[in-house]
């Protein structure tokens, strides 16, 4: 039976009915899904055709290399040839990618992927002991990184290739070898990403090429009138950064990378390339509003600032918005287990909702559960958001448990986000269920740190809740109780923790308490403690 359309609210896109909202944006029309077809094949045939397509697709601006469309594809298509010739790599393999953004990462995504090679990148600042994990979880057959960090690659079938070498670079420019077609199909794993799920330890979220293409077509109802030139900061390890590869080539966009972030070579690179889409995390529209770098400055060219991976909060959208007026501040919210995002908004309209996240996209239905009853719950009603769509993850590696925690049986994803939608269908995110901590977009999940801080002899219990920050968005807080007697002090913690973990997860401030409070199992009351030792000053997020 159908869903009567009377049941649909056209405004909220609540349907009294099934008490589901659909998207307010037009439907995506995805390819059928039996048809063979790789995510970079999608990505490549949705671009629209430009005589001799000579148009740059990726400029450096650290090093100031390009490479045009058809100089990317020659690039992929020749490594394709040399991994699957002379490396051996086959269909299903995995390979780990630990690199900072070069143009050489999108070439290898694209040359993986036609081979049905599992891509799997994570951030190059993770220690040796998270590559350890993350490696356990994917399982590479080979390894592509940057020189700096080859020493922490643990030993492999085909061993690890340096991509800022030049003998990558040959790989990538000699003649091309015979190379045989492998037949993807949607359902196939395309990646292998990382994320921290609701709790604990980091989680492998596989990702199909099917997932990518229905991600990747969510965008193409909007191509742009005129050429795009995007200043992507964000990495392309994390699922922000990695769909925008498949989106820019579908959509022909410029796409202007920066190995390490900087503020001023970012106000260099807008002014250099006339950049006009500014693809980033909050930290940097805090920056850019604060500092006298953009000063006599000609960023006439900026339109758009795309902000996600954490919320901008409205001081710092206003604050942004007084220094460069006429820009637009686009935020969006996504999550690597959706394999990008949810909901965005789309013009400067849509973006002067205070606080909220934008619309679902055209492929999402949503529900707003109420946690306790577990009911559906209408237009502003605060719960859980639960998405239903062709980008949800197929679960996460060797992990049925936080698998089934996170997606139902009959298709939806729980976000751990607690939210509501308004009478227009806009998306407010009000608090975080799942235990994480935002780091300049980053994530932290608490219990990997409390771990390590309850490994300490001088400690009995440990808690680590986030602390607001202006420039990071958040910070973890370290809540320590010490064996009676003991002298350990702030800088002691700090420094006995940023030994063991990757920067961006650095504990940045210590209380000593008592106790932590608990429940009767065990569970630490993380609200309680919040309001017992730091009752005013705590964040929703
Ligand atoms: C540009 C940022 C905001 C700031 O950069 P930074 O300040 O230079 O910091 P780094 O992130 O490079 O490095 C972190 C720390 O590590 C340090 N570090 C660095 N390399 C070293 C070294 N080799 N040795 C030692 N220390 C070092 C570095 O100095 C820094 O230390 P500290 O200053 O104390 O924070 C950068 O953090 C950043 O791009 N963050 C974004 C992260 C991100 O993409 N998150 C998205 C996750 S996925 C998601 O949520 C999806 C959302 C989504 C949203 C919208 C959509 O449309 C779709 C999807």
């Amino acid at each position: 039976m159908g869903i009567s359309d009377f049941a649909v609210d056209p405004r909220s896109g609540f349907c009294s009915e099934t008490k589901t909202f659909h998207s307010l944006r037009p439907t995506v029309q995805l390819p059928p899904e039996n048809v063979l077809l790789s995510a970079d094949a999608y990505a490549y045939s949705l671009r629209a055709p430009s005589p001799g397509d000579d148009s740059p697709v990726i400029i450096n601006s650290t090093t100031g290399q390009r490479l045009s469309y058809s100089e990317f594809v020659r690039r992929s298509k020749t490594l394709a040839a040399y991994l699957q010739s002379i490396v051996g790599l086959n269909k299903g393999d995995a390979a780990y990618i630990l690199s900072t953004n070069l143009i050489q990462v999108p070439v290898l995504y694209f040359a993986l992927l036609s081979l049905g090679v599992v891509v799997s990148p994570a951030n190059p600042i993770s220690t040796k002991a998270e590559v350890a994990r993350q490696t356990q979880l994917c399982r590479p057959v080979i390894a592509f990184t940057i020189s700096t960090a080859v020493h922490k690659i643990p030993k492999l079938r085909y061993g690890t290739i340096v991509i800022d070498s030049f003998e990558f670079e040959l790989m990538m420019t000699s003649p091309r070898r015979e190379m045989v077609d492998v037949k993807v199909s949607q359902s196939d794993l395309a990646g292998i990403m990382y994320s921290s799920g609701t709790t604990g330890n980091v989680k492998g979220v596989m990702v199909t090429h099917r997932n990518l293409i229905a991600m990747t077509g969510s965008y193409i109802q909007r191509k742009a009138s005129s050429p795009v030139v995007l200043l992507q900061i964000v990495p392309y390890f994390h699922v922000y950064g990695f769909h925008y590869v498949f989106k820019c080539m579908a959509r022909n966009e410029t796409v202007v990378i920066m190995e390490k972030y900087d503020l001023e070579k970012t106000i260099d690179a807008v002014e250099k390339y006339k950049v006009r889409d500014l693809a980033v995390a909050p930290p940097v529209v805090v920056a850019m509003s604060k500092k006298a770098v953009t000063e006599g400055r000609d960023l006439s060219s900026l339109e758009t600032v795309l902000s996600g991976g954490a919320p901008l909060g409205k001081e710092s959208i206003e604050a942004f918005t007084a220094k460069f007026p006429g820009r637009v501040i686009r935020q969006g919210y996504g999550m690597t287990e959706v394999s990008g995002r949810i909901s965005e908004a789309l013009d400067r309209e849509e973006s002067s909702r205070w606080g909220s996240s934008g619309k679902s996209l055209g492929i999402w239905e949503a529900k707003i559960v109420d946690q306790e009853a577990g009911a559906s719950l209408p237009p502003l009603k605060l719960g859980e958001l639960w998405v239903k769509g062709p980008s949800i993850m197929k679960g996460y590696v060797n992990d049925s448990k936080a698998t089934s925690e996170t997606l139902t049986p009959d298709g939806w994803l729980r976000t751990g986000d607690l939210c509501y939608i308004d009478e227009d269908g806009f998306l407010f995110i009000v608090d975080r269920l799942k235990e994480l901590i935002k780091y300049k977009g980053y994530q932290v999940a608490p219990a990997e740190l409390e771990h390590l801080l309850q490994s300490h002899p001088q400690i009995v219990d440990a808690a680590v809740l986030p602390y607001p920050d202006d420039e990071a968005g958040q910070v973890p807080m370290a809540f320590i109780v010490r064996r009676p007697e003991s002298k350990l002090d702030e800088a002691q913690v700090m420094d006995f923790i940023a030994k063991q973990v990757a920067p961006y997860k650095k504990i940045r401030r210590v209380s000593f308490v008592t106790r932590i409070p608990k429940n009767a199992s065990g569970k630490i009351l993380r609200k309680e403690l919040k309001k017992i030792s730091l009752p005013e000053s705590f964040p929703k997020l």
